[in-house]
């Protein structure tokens, strides 16, 4: 199992898997009041976390599907990604793209956090790529049945 380091400098207890099988551990605001946050109004909200990921390793910030579902509450730039050589706090971009303002109390959990491995690759200019099937078809070209 990977280690990641953490410090802790907000008031809230460290993110945990809430299950046994979690991909994501929820990650709570650290704020001293209250946000409301207008219909499509954005926010940075600070957690209090500062992480040193191992290498070859980013944490992926994804919304919450609870709050996307019942209060269209999600993470503008899904999936936030935090650099394995950051070292500042990680904060959270909130957008509410509901029709109601909604409140974000200190504490509250707010997104979800995957820690993930990532492969390095060197890039090789070339003039002609190799034929495919699928070939330049996208964006749908396979239908919808
Ligand atoms: O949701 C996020 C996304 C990023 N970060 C932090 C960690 C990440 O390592 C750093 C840079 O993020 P990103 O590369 O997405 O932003 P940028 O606009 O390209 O900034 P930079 O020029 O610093 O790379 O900001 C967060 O705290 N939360
Ligand atoms: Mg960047």
């Amino acid at each position: 199992m990977s280690v990641v380091k953490i410090v802790n400098k907000g008031k809230h207890t460290l993110p945990q898997y809430s299950t046994e099988h979690s991909s994501g551990m929820d990650l709570r605001a650290n704020i001293d009041e209250s946000v409301t946050l207008k219909p499509l109004q954005r926010v940075l909200i600070p957690t209090g976390l500062f992480m040193q990921l191992p290498e070859g390793h980013e944490a992926q910030i994804r919304p919450r599907s609870g709050l996307a579902a019942k209060h269209g509450i999600t993470v503008l730039n899904t999936p936030g990604t935090i650099d394995a050589d950051y070292r500042g706090e990680v904060k959270v971009i909130l957008v509410n793209l509901s029709d109601t303002d909604f409140i974000i109390n200190d504490g509250e959990r707010i997104c979800q956090m995957v820690i993930a491995e990532y492969t390095k690759v060197k890039l090789e200019e070339v003039q002609v790529l190799e034929e495919s099937i699928r070939g330049a078809g996208g964006f749908g070209h396979t239908g919808t049945n």
